[in-house]
C-alpha cells in the first residue's frame, strides 16, 4: 500500500505512528499473556478461556445499567461501554479475555442505516437494502473516526481500566453477516431477502459485501491503534450459506479485512495482532479446509460452534491455525455436576485434538444463566484444560 493510499482512509488521527506508539506508552503491563500466546499456535499449560457476550443479560449488574441507558446509549458512551466490559473481569478473576462492549451494528449505523434494539425483538433495521437501488441511501466515503470513535475511546479507556489483568479484544461483524441484518431488516429464519441478492444480484451484492468490509477493516484498525490486543470478527450467519455461495461471496471481502488491517498495520510500522474468524455454522469439511490456512485467510484461530468434534476438525485443518471453542453454551443449563462432567469429556477431546486452543463456547452465554454457573464453568475450564 503507497502512503497517499494510507492517507485516504479515513483515520487519519489514529493513522499516525507516534500517536499509537504513545496510546501504548500510557497503558500497564501485560499481567496474563495466556491468550496471546494460544493465538499464536502455543500448546499452553492450559486453556485460556473467556466467552462471547461475557458482558450480558446475566450478569445483574449489567441489567442494572440497562435500566437507565438504552442498548445503543451504553455501546456509544465510552465510560459506559468500558464499565460494562470489566463487569465479568471485576466478577470473575478466571476469565483469561476481555471482549469491548458494542455491537456488530454498528457498522450498518455507520454506513448510513438506523438500527434500533427492541427488547422482545432484538435488531430491527426499519429500512432494509431490497433491492440494488437502496445501495444509494449508504454513505459513500464513511468516517470510520467520526462515526466510531467513541469505541475507539472505549477501548483506551478499558484499557487502562484493565490494568494489565487480561488482553482485550476488538471485534467486528463479518460482512455477509452485516449484510444479512441490512438486506432482512433484523434477524431471520428463511433469509430470503439477503439470500435472493445473491442470486438476483451477485455482482451488486459483491459490491455491498466490499463496501461493509471497508469500513470494518478500518474500525478493526482503529480498534488496534486504540489498544485491542487480539480481534474477532462474527461471522454469525456464515452457516446460512452453502459451501459455494462461502468460497464466492463470504470469504473475499473476508480477505479483504484481514490483508488491509495487516497492510495498513504494518505501514503504520505496528507489529500487528492476531485475528480470529467465528464462522458459525460454516462446517462443511471443504468450507473448513478453505478458512483454515492463515496464509491464504489472514485469520490465525477458527472459532467453531458446539456441533462439530474438534479432533474431526484437526484431521480436516491440520494443526497451522489455532481453534477456539466450542462447548455447547447449554451446558450452563447442566448443573454443578452436569457442568463439570461434559467439562472434563470435551476438554480431554480437546487436549487429543492439539494445537493452540482458546477455550469458549460455541456462541454467546444466553440470559438465563445463573452468574455462579458461569464461575463454575469457567472453574472446570481452568481444572480440565491443563495439559500433562
Ligand atoms: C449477531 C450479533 C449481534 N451482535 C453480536 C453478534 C455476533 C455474535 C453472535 O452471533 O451472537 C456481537 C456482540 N454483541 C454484544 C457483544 C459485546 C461483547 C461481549 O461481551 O461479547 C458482541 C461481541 C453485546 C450485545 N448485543 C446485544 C446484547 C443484548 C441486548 C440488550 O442488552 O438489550 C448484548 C449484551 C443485542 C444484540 N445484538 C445482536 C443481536 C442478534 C442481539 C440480540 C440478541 C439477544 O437478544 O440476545 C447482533
Amino acid at each position: 500500500m503507497t502512503s497517499t493510499e494510507i492517507q485516504s482512509h479515513s483515520i487519519p488521527k489514529l493513522a499516525n505512528v507516534e500517536h499509537w506508539r504513545e496510546v501504548e506508552k500510557s497503558f500497564p503491563p501485560l499481567k496474563n499473556d495466556l491468550l496471546l500466546r494460544a493465538a499464536k499456535g502455543e500448546e499452553t499449560e492450559r486453556a485460556p478461556v473467556w466467552v462471547m457476550r461475557q458482558a450480558g443479560r446475566y450478569l445483574p449488574e449489567f441489567l442494572e445499567v440497562r435500566k437507565s441507558h438504552s442498548f445503543f446509549e451504553c455501546c456509544q458512551t465510552p465510560s459506559i461501554a468500558s464499565a460494562l466490559t470489566l463487569q465479568p473481569i471485576d466478577r470473575y478473576s478466571l476469565l483469561d479475555a476481555s471482549i469491548i462492549f458494542c455491537d456488530i451494528l454498528v457498522v450498518p449505523q455507520a454506513m448510513g442505516m438506523t438500527v434500533l434494539m427492541e427488547p422482545s425483538k432484538g435488531p430491527v433495521l426499519p429500512q432494509p437494502l431490497l433491492s440494488p437501488s437502496d445501495l444509494d441511501r449508504l454513505n459513500k466515503n464513511v468516517d470510520v473516526q467520526k462515526e466510531l470513535g467513541y469505541l475507539f475511546e472505549a477501548i483506551t479507556l478499558t484499557r487502562k481500566g484493565l490494568n494489565g489483568r487480561v488482553p482485550l479484544i476488538g471485534f467486528c461483524g463479518a460482512p455477509w453477516t452485516l449484510m444479512a441484518y441490512m438486506c432482512e431488516g433484523g434477524g431471520s429464519k428463511t433469509f430470503e431477502r439477503s439470500k435472493s441478492w445473491l442470486y438476483k444480484y451477485p455482482e451488486e451484492a459483491k459490491q455491498l459485501l466490499r463496501r461493509i468490509a471497508d469500513v470494518c477493516a478500518e474500525l478493526l484498525v482503529g480498534q488496534v491503534l486504540a489498544g485491542a490486543q487480539m480481534l474477532q470478527v462474527f461471522d454469525s450467519w456464515a452457516g446460512e450459506l452453502t459451501p459455494y455461495q462461502y468460497k464466492e461471496f463470504a470469504l473475499p471481502p473476508l480477505i479483504h479485512i484481514s490483508h488491509k488491517v495487516k497492510s495498513i498495520l504494518k505501514s503504520l510500522d505496528h507489529p500487528g495482532v492476531a485475528i480470529t474468524l467465528f464462522a458459525k455454522g460454516a462446517n462443511a469439511p471443504s468450507t473448513l479446509r478453505l478458512i483454515s490456512d492463515p496464509n491464504v485467510t489472514g485469520y490465525d484461530t477458527l472459532g467453531l460452534d458446539w456441533t462439530v468434534d474438534p479432533i474431526e476438525v484437526r484431521e480436516y485443518v491440520g494443526k497451522k491455525v489455532n481453534l477456539q471453542g466450542n462447548f455447547d453454551p447449554t451446558v450452563l443449563y447442566g448443573g454443578k455436576e452436569g457442568i463439570e462432567k461434559e467439562i472434563q469429556r470435551a476438554s480431554t477431546n480437546w487436549k487429543k485434538a492439539g494445537g493452540g486452543w482458546i477455550a469458549n463456547l460455541g456462541h454467546g452465554i444466553t440470559p438465563n444463566v445463573k452468574p455462579e454457573d458461569m464461575g463454575w464453568f469457567l472453574e472446570c475450564v481452568h481444572k480440565y484444560s491443563k495439559r500433562d
